[in-house]
């Protein structure tokens, strides 16, 4: 249902020049970030810590990627589903996406790079690298001005250390002309955060809470900062991970960028403090990838809350 007023997600300043942790303005953004993960699951951060330059660079470093022939992109293969390559699917037929899995490390970067290349292309494995690094920052900002609304700096600190990093180039194809516009299902994400970034080809819709859709601008220099279904569990239900979809329109390809975190060789635990009286523990302690394995079985397929079906109370 699309309602004549569209809803607006809200924007968020984050550029790094306008932060100072040690500033009043620091608190009033903590709660700026607190009220919109915890009112939208997301929201749009202005983010200065991407140049246009890098911004510019990836995105044609993702068109050489594309480009490879199949049997080379299909050499992107991971433990965890949906991380590596993901194409030619039935369900979602202009989708196509492939993954760097510990993106900010310089051997992910290259293990990557050599694979898709192996007689090298340093441009790429450059910008991926630093890419991946800048968004990282703006994900531990969040984070940082989450925990800190939540009095559990401690405590985040210890997820901080169990972070990785998966970078997903996505690529949707334009409608090719059979009614078939949708690049991608309504889904939530399986990571703990999720940052979006995409080219000036349109396509992301979020659903709010009373079931509209609502299309993200994708003008420069923004990011879209979303809840995955891990932090809806750490955070004890208090942010929800947002339902998104992917509708395309028009006559040009979309590329996208996901930066998405995930909590490895650590069991998350919901923190006490974010335990009370109007708040009852809604979540056992899980592990993120068990859940990620969880979630593409034929249960968790079918699931409608699939974080709730796997360690809900
Ligand atoms: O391409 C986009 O903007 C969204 C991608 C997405 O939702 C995902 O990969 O989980
Ligand atoms: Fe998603």
């Amino acid at each position: 249902m699309k309602s004549m007023t569209q809803p607006k997600l809200p924007v968020i300043d984050l550029s790094v020049k306008n932060l100072n942790p040690s500033s009043s303005s620091w608190i009033t953004k903590c709660d700026e970030v607190i009220s919109a993960l915890e009112e939208h699951g997301c929201f749009i951060a202005m983010y200065d810590g991407v140049s246009q330059e890098l911004h510019d660079a990836i995105f044609l470093a993702s068109g050489d990627l594309f480009d490879l022939p199949i049997e080379v992109k299909v050499l992107n293969t991971s433990d965890t589903p949906s991380h590596g390559y993901v194409g030619q699917e039935p369900i979602v037929p202009l989708y196509e996406g492939l993954g760097i899995e510990n993106a900010t490390t310089a051997e992910g970067a290259e293990r990557f790079t050599k694979l898709m290349w192996p007689s090298g292309n340093e441009s790429f494995c450059k910008n991926a690298l630093m890419f991946s690094k800048a968004v990282a920052e703006l994900d531990q900002i969040v984070m940082r001005m989450v925990a800190k609304s939540y009095g559990i700096e401690e405590r985040y600190e210890l997820l901080r250390r169990s972070t990785t990093y998966l970078l997903r180039f996505i690529k949707y194809l334009r409608p090719q002309g059979n009614d078939q516009n949708l690049g991608l299902v309504p889904h939530t994400d399986k990571s703990f955060m999720s940052i979006l970034h995409q080219q000036h080809v349109k396509g992301l819709e979020i659903k709010t809470k009373d079931g509209q859709w609502i299309e993200v601008d994708p003008s420069p220099p923004s990011f879209i900062v979303m809840a995955g279904d891990a932090c809806m569990a750490w955070s004890n239900g208090r942010i929800e991970a947002p339902c998104h979809r992917v509708m395309m329109q028009g006559n040009e390809d979309r590329l996208s960028l996901g930066l998405f975190t995930f909590i490895r060789d650590l069991k998350i635990e919901i923190p006490q403090e974010l335990v009370d009286e109007g708040h009852p523990l809604q979540f056992e302690a899980f592990d993120n990838y068990k859940y990620i394995h969880y979630y593409y079985t034929d249960e968790g397929k079918r699931s409608k809350c699939p974080i709730r079906s796997y360690c809900g109370i």
